[in-house]
């Protein structure tokens, strides 16, 4: 761990979260891994480790659980503590109805996980940036987190709370020297909208015919040139979209 710095990415079994471990490993970071899948998570240190010499711990960690995200935080090796760079990217999408047909079972998965999962982890690390006076949160939100398109409610909802809480983080952490920034995607190519279609994988594909999305390493170089940045620049907010995708409205091609 001496001297190389450490990257904490949850939702790392999948596209942009998997993306940005292996550009973070490139660049020679350890990787603190995080997602539900942690059987993903292990097939991806053995070849990340192989492929760069980075140190790499997996950890199977459900944003959701409160109670379990400070526990695992508290149970990590002191070393593996040491976080530099803490990038907020577990999330999903659940069903794509109008307000007033909206499952919302579908809609606390969107909370729980976009929104309070986000702080739980948070609240966790940052006290430890707050101590070395040192760090780096890059929130992954979302276009969706800027305008809402039709039938995007409570997923947008959370996006536009992930966008309204990086502005605050970064007034509560400017005084420890820790920097917070907001990543927006447009549509990037990954399992989010099967995940969002429970499965339909047909549905799913349908979202991206007839252009050219992002993809998730887009999206993970532009997180990567925010954690690049020398010390006295933050970057803010990094909105990037696919260029055939002038507003979110245009992503839902569905009546
Ligand atoms: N794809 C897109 O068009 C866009 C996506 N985004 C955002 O980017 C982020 C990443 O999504 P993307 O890579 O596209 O989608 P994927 O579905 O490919 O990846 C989502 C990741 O989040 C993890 N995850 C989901 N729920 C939980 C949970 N409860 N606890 C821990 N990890 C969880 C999944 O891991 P596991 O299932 O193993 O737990 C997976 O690794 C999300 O926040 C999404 O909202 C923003 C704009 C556009
Ligand atoms: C742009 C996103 O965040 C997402 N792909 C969506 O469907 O809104």
């Amino acid at each position: 761990m001496l001297g190389m710095k450490t990257v904490f990415i949850t939702g790392a079994s999948s596209g942009i979260g998997f993306a940005c471990a292996e550009i973070f490993a490139r660049e020679k970071y350890n990787l603190l891994l995080a997602s539900r899948r942690v059987d993903r998570l292990h097939a991806m240190a053995t070849d990340l480790q192989n492929k760069y010499g980075v140190q790499i711990h997996a950890i199977g960690l459900d944003v959701r659980d409160k109670n379990l995200v400070q526990k695992v935080w508290n149970e990590l090796p002191e070393n593996w503590k040491v976080i530099d760079v803490l990038i907020n990217n577990a999330g999903l999408s659940q069903g794509l109805e109008p307000i007033q047909e909206g499952n919302t079972d579908d809609w606390d998965r969107m909370i729980d996980t976009n929104l309070k999962g986000l702080l739980y982890v948070t609240r966790a690390v940052a006290p430890a940036m707050q101590e070395r006076k040192t760090g780096h949160i890059i929130n992954i939100g979302s276009i969706a987190g800027k305008e809402v398109y039709p039938n995007g409610n409570v997923y947008c909802s959370t996006k536009h709370a992930v966008d309204a809480l990086t502005k605050a983080m970064r007034i509560d952490l400017l005084p420890y020297n820790i920097k917070v920034t907001s990543v927006d995607p447009g549509a990037v190519e990954t399992e989010f909208s099967v995940v969002r279609f429970k499965g339909d994988r047909e549905r799913a594909k349908k979202v991206y015919e007839g252009f050219t999305p992002l993809s998730a390493e887009d999206v993970a170089e532009a997180i990567w040139f925010a954690a690049s940045r020398p010390p006295h620049v933050n970057v803010n907010d990094l909105l990037l979209m696919p260029t055939a995708q002038a507003t979110s409205t245009l992503f839902h091609k569905e009546p």
